[in-house]
């Protein structure tokens, strides 16, 4: 998948947290979700494997939300750095973590096994340390959940 040149959010957190299950890069049994910044949204792409299956054919609902969180704090992130005029391709890590405080998934339509799903993150609003992404996952043209994170910028 080209995205230009830019790298993946989740590689730009620092080794120490670069763990979580959903998109650590430090994580070899987690998803290593990538999520890049392109112009003013966020894109992640990720082929899910048969033992995330829910009903024959269709991925289970949970792997759907932990792809929107993780999509979700890492376009926060992302789009704070956007704000504060951190440019991504010169960072060899990036100064800010997010984590999720609040997370509303709609499931809009079942998610088709074996077809790589496309998020989308836009952001919504930034206030102080709290970012909300407006999300959504797709799969071919059809969205199969939409998402909505409130994410908090971890203190220093
Ligand atoms: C130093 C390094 C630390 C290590 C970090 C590990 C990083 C890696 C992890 C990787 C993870 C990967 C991704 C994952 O999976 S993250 C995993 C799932 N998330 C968590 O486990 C987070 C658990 N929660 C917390 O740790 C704290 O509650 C956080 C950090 C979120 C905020 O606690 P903190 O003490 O910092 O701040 P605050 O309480 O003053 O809140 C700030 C503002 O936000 C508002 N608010 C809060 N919640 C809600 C809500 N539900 N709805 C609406 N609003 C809410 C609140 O009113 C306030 O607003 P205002 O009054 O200012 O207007």
């Amino acid at each position: 998948m080209m995205h230009n040149k830019s790298k993946a959010i989740q590689d730009l957190y620092p080794d120490e947290l670069a763990h979580c299950y959903g998109c650590g890069k430090n994580n070899l049994d987690g998803y290593q979700l990538k999520t890049y910044l392109v112009g003013d949204e966020t894109i992640a792409h990720f082929l899910p494997d048969e033992k995330f299956t829910a009903l024959p054919g269709s991925v289970y609902g949970g792997l759907v939300a932990s792809l929107l969180d993780c999509h979700g704090t890492g376009s926060a992130a992302a789009f704070v750095c956007v704000q504060e005029n951190i440019n991504l391709n010169e960072v060899e890590t990036i100064p800010v973590r997010c984590v999720t405080a609040s997370l509303k998934v709609d499931f809009k339509a079942p998610t088709p096994m074996g077809v790589e799903l496309k998020l989308r993150g836009k952001l919504q609003s930034i206030e102080g340390r709290k970012i909300w992404v407006d999300m959504t996952l797709s799969a071919d043209d059809t969205i199969c959940a939409t998402g909505e994170i409130l994410a908090i910028k971890i203190k220093d």
